[in-house]
């Protein structure tokens, strides 16, 4: 039995809130052990002026905590479960799913101004293909701007840029407390969040069976169950976390709903579809709605987006 317990985070101040908010819920339940953050850098944090798209790679927030558990440095890695592959290592279980917050994106413009009502040519501020594309199926005359940094960093570019707006993940927002400056949640109708997108995931090896037991209390069911369903749906799809895939899930008593979709790189061709089903089966549920819309020529649009990221910077 391990009486110091070691949580391996990222280091940015948004990674750092989240492992406090596990170490805290921990120390709680447990509170003859105590509970120590690593901070890790990860390469996706070393590499900040090349768009995320063009690094491409499945893993850029996770491999070097991944590592760490895997050589014993860290009991636990806690991760935003939007930037965990669905496919893990060899040996690595996730331990547990957090309670999501609210999964949706939100505004933040200049003004106070909505999606709607933002100036003809209003310049955004991303680095999502995901909101880039959907934003631009939605409002076509949005010049999207590719932003990369950690929140703050986004936040200050906001307005170093003069930006007219910017979006980001409502998870994100609220844990640093920047509520107030949201103008607008962007509903689902216009722009579905990123599979897994407000939650937290702690990953652990998978023969820990003590820390095993002790993620056991900070599992939400409902979460990990809406969340499984997406991750199979993105699975099927073979999407990593820059693939333009956007998927939510919501359990209610037994039933799970999902929809999701996917789209070029523009936001011209766009693919949505819901499945509901019994919770139960949400991984079923996933493959189907894939499914359905590989029937509807998803796999072509995918294609197409995978090969237009080596030409794609803006
Ligand atoms: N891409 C970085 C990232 N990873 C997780 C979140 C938000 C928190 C969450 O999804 O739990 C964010 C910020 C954002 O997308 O605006």
């Amino acid at each position: 039995m391990v009486n110091q317990v070691i949580i391996g985070s990222r280091d940015s101040d948004l990674a750092m809130w989240q492992a406090s908010w596990v170490a805290e819920a921990l120390q709680q339940a447990y509170p003859d052990r105590s509970f120590q953050i690593k901070g890790i850098k990860t390469k996706g944090d070393n590499i900040l002026d090349v768009a995320l798209a063009k690094i491409g790679d499945k893993g850029l927030f996770t491999k070097e905590l991944e590592a760490a558990l895997l050589n014993g440095t860290i009991h636990m890695a806690v991760h935003s479960m939007k930037d965990l592959p669905t496919q893990l290592p060899e040996g690595l279980d996730i331990g547990a799913v957090c309670e999501r917050e609210y999964p949706g994106d939100v505004l933040i413009s200049r003004n106070n101004l909505q999606l709607a009502d933002l100036k003809k040519g209003a310049r955004v501020g991303t680095s999502s293909l995901r909101r880039r594309a959907q934003l631009l199926h939605y409002r076509p005359d949005l010049q999207m701007v590719d932003i990369r940094g950690n929140l703050n960093t986004r936040l200050r570019k906001f307005k170093e840029l003069e930006l007219d707006a910017l979006v980001l993940a409502y998870a994100g927002i609220k844990r640093l407390g920047f509520e107030e400056l949201i103008t607008q949640l962007i509903p689902f109708d216009i722009c579905l969040p990123a599979v897994g997108q407000g939650s937290l995931g702690v990953e652990l090896t998978s023969t820990d069976t003590a820390t095993r037991a002790m993620l056991a209390h900070l599992d939400h069911r409902p979460s990990r169950t809406a969340i499984a369903a997406e991750r199979a749906f993105m699975q099927r799809l073979e999407g990593g976390c820059q693939v333009p895939i956007g998927a939510y899930s919501q359990v209610e008593g037994e039933l799970l709903t999902l929809t999701g979709t996917v789209f070029d790189l523009h936001g011209q061709t766009m693919l949505r579809h819901s499945i509901t089903g019994s919770a139960v089966n949400a991984k079923q549920l996933g493959i189907r709605l894939a499914e359905v819309l590989i029937d509807h020529g998803a796999e072509k649009i995918l294609h197409q987006a995978r090969q237009e990221f080596g030409r794609y910077d803006k």
